[in-house]
């Protein structure tokens, strides 16, 4: 399948994907779920491309994965887990067994203890020693703290609850950016780690209780903890009542569904949380009920897989027209590189593939000003993923919103269209070059086009759209994994790092000795300590 697939690519990577607008074209390539609307009729793909891929998926069984991963079976076999973060939204659905036992009544007491929480933070009825609480310290990394940091800006326009900051980085500057001008006796600080052992949050966590402690007399009272390491949230003096666990069946990276999100359920309020589960669950029925041709996750999948295994397109820019999704291209940095960034298959053996692009990006229109240069000219062709909004938040602004959705919309069609060396001469031949002027100056102004990108749009960004659009790239993660034959859901790849850390830390102390460490990365500490004055 694959040799075929690129065998079709070689053959026509040189046709226009303008000239394949038929009549139809802009119908057969758009996918609509819910009000979600996903357009990939401005690629190289064509009705026949598009049947090879469904077969490769269905060759490589990832219905049947799919089916495997809703129904609770460790399909997570290199860490003999389940992979269920649909379970926390599965709100109205059935029941779902893990080693025999229903995990939906856990999931939605859960559910219901946050809520309560998050109810008595916002009314009031829960306090810091000085009242009400104005703002939330959210501690975390990775999965602990990029979906929330992503949301709580997306749902802007939906947040009355208190102000919400996120503290990852175990650079000090962080944590202290972070807290200046807080009050500790009216901040509530949460520790979200799933294993509660990450280097990172443990220091950072330390850190906001040693500030807490100056002023507040009982700085625990003003902690909660979001993990599903209850002997360690203990040992760190959060009581039960305040911890909120959830089960190793959630990745870390899937996990703002649950109790990862009670940053933003205090934000955002348990109904407005709820409008997100529940888009995650429209997309989820969705995925496992459209036949494979109308299924959206698919599309947006196979799409990838076309641009980075077939036509070998190394990065993808993921490039959101709507501001309040700044963090997302990071969001989705870690979703896409940590599960797809692999190279040996579940059973071990090389991959003889590439798997898992580069992602990047940037809001629209920022990103024109600064790296568009290259997407439109550069050598390498950057497949580009639009997310754009029909329409915003600021009725009073609502031209600033159409300008937003011209430029969104121009981009997609420059990046297919571009322009040829005769528009680009005639132009600068009115201009009055001539000769060997007006061949370099026009040359500069020749656009290749014929580059590809798709459009995902919607109304206005809701909680129900926000949590479509995040379980959507979800299950794109899922269907090109399993086309890979890959586990999507470990991450060996950071181990290494962390363990190198581990052993250089008494290095970097005062009077650390850098013996046994190499060569390399001993003249390092050494510098670093005389540039210290160590
Ligand atoms: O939630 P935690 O246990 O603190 O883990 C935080 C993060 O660190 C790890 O290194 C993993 O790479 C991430 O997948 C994870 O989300």
């Amino acid at each position: 399948m694959w040799d075929r697939l690129k065998a079709v690519h070689a053959k026509t990577k040189d046709r226009r994907i303008a000239d394949l607008f038929d009549g139809s074209r802009v119908a057969d390539f758009g996918i609509e779920s819910d009000g979600l609307f996903f357009d990939f009729s401005k690629t190289n793909i064509d009705k026949d491309t598009y049947a090879d891929l469904i077969a490769l998926a269905a060759a490589q069984g990832v219905a049947e994965k799919r089916d495997a991963m809703f129904a609770g079976e460790k399909i997570n076999e290199t860490e003999e887990r389940a992979v269920l973060h649909t379970a926390l939204r599965n709100l109205d659905g059935g029941p779902i067994f893990v080693d025999g036992a229903d995990v939906m009544p856990g999931v939605k007491a859960t559910l219901a203890k946050m809520s309560d929480f998050a109810n008595a933070v916002r009314s009031g009825a829960f306090q810091g020693q000085g009242g009400k609480i104005t703002d939330v310290v959210n501690i975390g990394i990775g999965g602990s703290d990029l979906g929330p940091a992503m949301a709580y800006p997306a749902l802007k326009p939906f947040a009355v609850g208190p102000r919400c900051h996120f503290v990852s980085n175990v650079d000090g500057a962080d944590l202290a950016d972070k807290l200046e001008g807080l009050d500790p006796e009216t901040t509530l600080v949460l520790v979200a780690s799933k294993t509660f052992t990450t280097m990172e949050t443990m220091m950072n966590a330390q850190s906001a209780l040693r500030w807490m402690e100056a002023k507040v007399k009982d700085p625990a009272s003003q902690f909660a903890a979001i993990s599903t390491a209850e002997k360690e949230t203990a040992a760190f003096g959060i009581p039960a009542e305040r911890v909120f666990g959830f089960e190793d069946w959630v990745g870390g990276r899937y996990s703002m569904w649950g109790p990862i999100g009670l940053s933003i359920m205090l934000a955002v309020g348990p109904e407005d949380f709820t409008d997100f589960l529940r888009g995650g669950q429209a997309m989820d029925r969705h995925f496992c009920e459209a036949p494979l041709e109308q299924n959206m996750p698919f599309a947006l999948a196979l799409t990838g897989i076309w641009h980075h295994q077939v036509c070998g397109y190394s990065t993808r820019a993921v490039l959101p027209y709507e501001n309040r999704l700044l963090r997302l291209p990071a969001y989705l940095q870690q979703l896409e590189m940590e599960s797809n960034g692999k190279s040996v298959s579940l059973s071990g053996d090389a991959l003889d593939q590439a798997v898992g692009p580069i992602v990047w990006g940037e809001p629209g229109t920022n990103g024109q000003h600064a790296f568009y240069q290259l997407i439109h000219q550069g050598r390498q062709v950057v497949p580009c993923e639009f997310i754009v909004g029909a329409e915003g938040h600021e009725p009073h602004l609502a031209h600033h919103h159409r300008a937003l959705l011209a430029n969104c919309l121009a981009q997609s069609e420059a990046l297919m269209m571009g322009r040829d060396f005769a528009a680009a001469e005639a132009m600068m031949a009115k201009k009055g070059y001539t000769g060997d002027a007006l061949r370099a100056h026009a040359m500069q102004r020749v656009f290749s086009g014929n580059r590809p990108s798709t459009t995902l749009m919607y109304q206005k960004l809701t909680p129900f759209v926000l949590g479509q659009i995040i379980a959507l790239y979800e299950h794109r993660v899922f269907v090109e994994g399993a086309v890979m034959g890959i586990n999507s859901y470990d991450q060996w790849g950071v181990e290494l790092g962390k363990e190198l850390a581990q052993k250089l830390g008494p290095a970097v102390e005062e009077h650390g000795s850098t013996e046994g460490l190499h060569a390399g990365t001993a003249a390092l500490v050494e510098r670093a300590k005389a540039m210290r004055g160590a």
